[in-house]
This record gives C-alpha cells, structure tokens and sequence, in this order.
C-alpha cells in the first residue's frame, strides 16, 4: 500500500447490508480498501485504500450523511432513504448507484392496532421521524412518532404505537410481525453524496462524482 498523503480524501461508507453491493460499485470508481478492510478481528474504523491521498470511513448509515454534510468526510455512499431524512442543504447527490433497493412504507397491524390512535392524530414508531411527519401532513393528519431504531415490527403489538414506518425489502420482516402494508412512502436506492463545498474547492472530489458516474452508465449498459 502505498504512504497516505497529508491532504487526505475522506470517503464514508455504511458498514452494514449495504456494504457487499457497494463494494464492487466502489472499486469500480477506483475506490478499493486494503486487505485491513476485509479483516473481520480488525476493530478500526478508518481504512488505507490503494490511493495514497484516499482513505475509508466505515460508520452507521445515518452517520455517513452527517460526517459528508459537515465535511468531516467530502464523498460517500448512503440510502436516498437518509438523504431525504436530514434534507441537509450541504450534501449534495448526484449519482443513483442502483444499489440498496428497497423502499419506505407505513405498516399496520393485520387484525387491528391495540393502540387507539384519535381522530386526526396517529402514534408512529419509526427511525424516520421527519419523512414520517411529512407523509401524514400531506394528508392532513398529525403523526407522533415515537423513535426507534430497530425492530419497529414490534412496536404494534405491544401497543407503543397504532402503526410504524420502516423499510421493506422483501416484506418477510412485515408478514412475520403480522403487519400488513397500507402506503407506499418511498422508492429508495444508495446514492453517492459529497460535500457541496468539498466539491467546490477540491478537484479531486469532481473526479470522484465521475468515476462514480461513468462506473454507473457502464453498469446500466451491460
Ligand atoms: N431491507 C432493508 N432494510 C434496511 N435497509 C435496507 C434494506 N434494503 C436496502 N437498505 C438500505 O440500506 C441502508 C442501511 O445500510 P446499512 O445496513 O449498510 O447501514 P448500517 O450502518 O448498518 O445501518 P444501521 O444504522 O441501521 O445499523 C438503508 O438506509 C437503506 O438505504
Ligand atoms: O422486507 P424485509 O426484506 O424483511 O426487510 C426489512 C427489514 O430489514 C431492515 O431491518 P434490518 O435487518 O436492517 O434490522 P434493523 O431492525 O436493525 O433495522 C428493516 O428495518 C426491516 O426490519
């Protein structure tokens, strides 16, 4: 590996489900961590990659859009699903990466909520409280949300909520909670972000967004 440079880049990726898929993505990019990386005893959480003046950051998902929001990190790979959650004026997303497909939706118990909710006012569980608010707004109805962040399956059942809003893939997690899906909230896909300002002053961050987007139109080609 070759010495890291002084006027390292920070680039922020998620280290759960996401990861596998974006991997490829990345390296395609030209974004390839070291054998570090792969090294599940290794408890770091920065990373060398082949380029010297480039380094990983491997945080939760949420964390990845406030590390590149405030430029702690200048680029990274994060959910539309987050990007919409903050709404951060500094980050900016110019590449769908066609990855991380899954989408948001609000769920209910199949045989009735033991939350009673009233007339125009809804308990929610949810890690998305904002998107969330949002969504019952624009039909004219308020949503506490109780935040959560995991397992808002559960939440029903034991009555912290009449209904949650979560991610849902395959919708196994919803049926084997016994929720059914009433509305679709969001079609979502991992996108890369960058720092607006990042972009601005440092060349190297512009040269990231199109090896990232002609990596994109290769793939979308094959
Ligand atoms: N079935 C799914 N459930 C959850 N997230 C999914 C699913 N499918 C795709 N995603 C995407 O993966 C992202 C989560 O990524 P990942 O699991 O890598 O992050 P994480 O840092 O482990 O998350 P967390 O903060 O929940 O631990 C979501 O924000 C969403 O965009
Ligand atoms: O529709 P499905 O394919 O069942 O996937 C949806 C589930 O996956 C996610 O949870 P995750 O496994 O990331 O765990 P979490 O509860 O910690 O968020 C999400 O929050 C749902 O619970």
């Amino acid at each position: 590996m070759p010495e890291p440079s002084p006027n390292l880049l920070t680039f922020a990726i998620p280290k759960g489900r996401i990861l596998d898929e974006a991997l490829p993505v990345m390296a395609d990019a030209g974004v390839v961590p070291d054998a570090a990386f792969h090294d599940k005893a290794n408890r770091s959480l920065t990373f060398a990659t082949t380029r010297a003046d480039l380094r990983l950051i491997r945080v939760r998902a949420f964390d990845v859009a406030t590390f590149v929001a405030h430029g702690a990190a200048q680029a990274g790979i994060v959910g539309s699903d987050v990007i919409e959650e903050f709404d951060y004026a500094e980050l900016y997303a110019p590449v769908d990466l066609d990855i991380g497909h899954c989408h948001l939706a609000v769920a209910e118990p199949k045989g009735g909520s033991v939350h009673v909710d009233g007339a125009s006012h809804l308990r929610v569980a949810t890690k998305y409280p904002n998107l969330t608010r949002r969504h019952f707004e624009r039909r004219g109805i308020q949503a506490e949300c109780v935040k959560l962040n995991g397992a808002m399956e559960i939440a029903p059942a034991l009555g912290l909520a009449s209904r949650i809003v979560d991610l849902v893939s395959s919708g196994q997690t919803l049926k084997e909670n016994g929720l059914v899906e009433t509305s679709r909230i969001l079609d979502i896909s991992a996108r890369l972000i960058v720092n607006r300002a990042a972009l601005k002053t440092d060349p190297r961050v512009a040269q990231l967004v199109e090896a990232f987007r002609a990596g994109a139109s290769k793939r979308k080609a094959a």
